[in-house]
């Protein structure tokens, strides 16, 4: 499989720190010739003679030019993030001294690594395996608390170790199921069919568990989209500023005042929230008002969640009962938020909306926006987000999981229809094969290449 991977035996080299000018900048390079290269640059010393994990300041030249003073940090293979030869150089952050030392790194020898290339190699190499590797590029990209916590815990092999056990027992138990099978001709049962349907049993129990955490999966990786929606003057605007405690968006008595969305987010309790304040929906003849309605409209189809705001004071219980009959037909999950209970006081508030489920709140004013908040959280979270376990964030590992699932269930069945040896191997071993897929055990190159095309150069 290694052979056919382009390039694999090359030298490469990429910056790993962001383009434009910083302090200092590293320079990464692994492979074979990685030590031979860079010590053509480095006269002070011979790399190949230093211990790994030691650091070296010097000169890099180019024959007799002068490059920069720099640090080079030694990682012998195999001990290295890649598993090769690795070796860091620290310049000075200048993007024109950077570029010229990558530059002449590629005269000695070494090419341009591919985006994920270190880490495709650290796969290849078996440091990581493939959920570890998506992990390093979910933690680059994790904005919130939650997100870190759960690339954290899949680069440390969370995920792997829990489908590491399944796959271990199921390859155990259909060890014994081939070998029934070699004696096929003498009746006998060398696995145990009761301890088999256990752990089928358990199987599928840590199976559902993982496909169950998906949607929180989803919403720690990805946030929430939350349209703010309402006929004109219900007070959205003043909502969105309130939860955002900024003047983002433009309040004014005048209905019709927000024409364009506004998106903006907000992070409780480690979740992101897209906030999108919408231009209130009403019949008009104002063209612009028209486009800022339809965009509502389409906003609200395409949020995870609809806030649907209104004004307590001005809008009866059976105009209530029609927009909300509007909110439901989109089948959205939603809020019903009665909005300016200062004016005629909460309790009146609550016997004119009595059993329709509403949160009274005067956004102008603050009042139980701490409320609303945790409503908002509770509607995309069941419980609180319990990070320590395993989460599964990444479509690719749902989808293979969901076929894992279909192959337990097959296993099942087969167990309870007495399926003769051989049938139950095949199922044993396509449930295996979607296990092996979400590790990388079992894969092919191309799917390897868009996995790793995804991350950023000199990762
Ligand atoms: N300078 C630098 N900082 C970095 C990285 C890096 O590659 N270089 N990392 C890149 O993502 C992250 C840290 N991850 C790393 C993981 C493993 C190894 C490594 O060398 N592992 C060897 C040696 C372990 C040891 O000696 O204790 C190994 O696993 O064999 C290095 C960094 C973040 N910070
Ligand atoms: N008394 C009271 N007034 C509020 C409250 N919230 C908003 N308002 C007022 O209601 C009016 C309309 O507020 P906006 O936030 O502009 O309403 P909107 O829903 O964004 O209106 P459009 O953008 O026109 O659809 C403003 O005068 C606000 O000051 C509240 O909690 N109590
Ligand atoms: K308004
Ligand atoms: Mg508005």
């Amino acid at each position: 499989m290694l052979g056919k991977l382009s390039g694999w035996e090359d030298t490469i080299v990429a910056l790993a720190t962001p383009h434009g000018i910083g302090a200092i900048g590293v320079i990464r390079l692994s492979g074979e010739k990685t030590i031979e290269i860079v010590n053509q640059l480095f006269p002070s010393k011979d790399l190949s003679q230093q211990k790994s994990h030691t650091i070296h300041v010097g000169f890099l030249k180019d024959g007799d030019k002068v490059l920069d003073e720099v640090v080079i940090s030694l990682f012998k293979n195999p001990k290295s993030y890649t598993g090769e030869d690795v070796i860091e150089i620290s310049c000075h952050g200048s993007p024109f001294i950077q570029e010229q030392v990558i530059h002449t790194l590629t005269k000695y020898g070494a090419r341009l690594a591919k985006p994920g290339e270190f880490t495709q190699r650290a796969f290849l190499k078996g440091k990581l395996d493939l959920t570890q590797a998506e992990a390093v590029a979910d933690l680059i990209a994790s904005n919130t608390e939650a997100s870190q916590k759960t690339a954290l815990h899949n680069i440390r092999g969370g995920f792997s170790t829990v489908l590491k056990e399944l796959r271990d027992q199921l390859i155990s138990f259909s060890a014994l199921i081939e070998l029934e099978l070699d004696f096929s001709q003498e009746d006998v049962e060398f696995a145990d069919r009761s301890k088999f349907y256990e752990l089928i049993h358990r199987s599928q129990k840590v199976t559902s568990e993982l496909l169950q955490s998906f949607q929180l999966g989803n919403v720690i990786k990805n946030g929430v989209s939350v349209a703010i929606v309402g006929k004109p003057n219900a007070g959205k605007s003043t909502l969105l500023n309130t939860l955002l405690n900024e003047n983002r968006a433009i309040v004014s008595d005048i209905a019709g005042t927000t024409r364009d969305t506004i998106e903006e987010v907000l992070n409780i309790n480690g979740i992101l929230f897209r906030l999108i304040d919408t231009a209130g929906i009403r019949k008009s003849t104002d063209a612009i008002e028209v486009i800022g309605v339809e965009k509502s409209m389409e906003k609200m189809q395409q949020a995870d969640l609809v806030l649907y705001l209104f004004d307590v004071n001005a809008e009866s219980q059976t105009e209530l009962e029609t927009a909300l009959q509007q909110v439901q037909q989109q089948n959205k999950n939603y809020l019903l938020i009665g909005n300016k209970v200062d004016v005629i006081g909460e309790e009146a508030a609550q016997q004119k909306f009595s059993g329709d489920g509403v949160l009274f709140i005067a956004a102008k004013s603050h009042r139980h926006i701490d409320v609303l908040k945790q409503r908002l959280i509770d509607k995309v979270v069941q419980g609180t987000v319990q990070t320590e376990n395993t989460i599964v964030t990444n479509a690719r590992h749902y989808a293979a999981l969901q076929e894992v699932e279909k192959s337990l269930n097959d296993i099942k069945g087969g167990l309870d229809n007495n399926l003769p040896g051989d049938l139950l191997a095949l199922d044993i071993r396509r449930c295996l094969h979607f296990l092996g897929d979400i590790t990388g055990e079992i894969t092919n190159e191309d799917r390897l290449d868009y996995i790793f095309s995804k991350f950023c150069i000199g990762k």
